[in-house]
């Protein structure tokens, strides 16, 4: 990581940092002040759309993924927690391994569904979080109809939209699939809650 000044801020972005067991103990070797933002979402959407990534990946090079249901289940009815993706929903296991290492205070949860649909209050959470004074206004988020998600509007006019690769369709699951995958989460997300002290209100059925 590059030395800030005191007027600066350095921010780096790992998504695999949250589920890697070495590196809570590293970063805090590194520095025990440094803030850390978790982004989640419904796990089950995330599933979903840890798969639709790994198809589109695939199929750039023209090869074909196994079904979401023959990877996520065994027998068609259990559900398959030696699978990666599944694991990574149960955020719980990798919270709890957070702040054992880190207080919570120094842990901010992002609801990552609403960040989707009203991402103005997520962002002013975050200056908060980081002690920035307020500079984000509701202004500088403007809803892409075409993209279906709200862009970055910077100057008053020009936006930024994330790329294709982000807000991806995702594909149709089985309702009954969708049905087992709820259940499963529902105790591990009921612990998360407690954990941070918010009801994310993730679907049980
Ligand atoms: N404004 C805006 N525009 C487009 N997409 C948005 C936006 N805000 C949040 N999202 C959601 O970000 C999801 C992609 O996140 P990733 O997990 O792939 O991100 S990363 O791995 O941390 O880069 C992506 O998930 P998918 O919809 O499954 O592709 C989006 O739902």
């Amino acid at each position: 990581m590059p030395y800030s000044s005191t007027d600066e801020v350095t921010i780096e972005k790992s998504p695999a940092y949250f589920i890697t067991e070495s590196v809570p103990q590293r970063i805090h070797t590194m520095n025990a002040s440094t803030k850390l933002i978790v982004i989640v979402r419904d796990p089950v959407t995330r599933l979903i759309s840890d798969y639709a990534q790994l198809a589109a990946n695939k199929a750039k090079k023209d090869r074909q993924m196994a079904s979401f249901e023959d990877l996520i289940l065994l027998n068609g009815r259990k559900i398959n927690t030696s699978y990666k993706a599944v694991r990574i929903g149960i955020y719980a296991i990798y919270y709890s391994r957070w702040t054992q290492v880190f207080p919570k205070s120094q842990v901010h949860v992002v609801d990552g569904d609403r960040l989707v649909y009203d991402p103005y209050p997520e962002v002013q959470k975050v200056e908060q979080f980081l002690g920035l004074s307020h500079r984000i206004s509701r202004e500088n988020f403007s809803y892409n109809s075409t993209k279906g998600f709200f862009c970055v509007r910077l100057n008053g006019t020009s936006d930024k939209c994330l790329n294709e690769s982000k807000g991806r369709r995702h594909p149709q699951i089985d309702p009954q699939v969708i049905q087992i995958l709820r259940r499963f989460y529902a105790t591990h997300n009921r612990l998360f809650y407690r954990l941070v002290g918010k009801d994310f209100g993730w679907p049980e059925f």
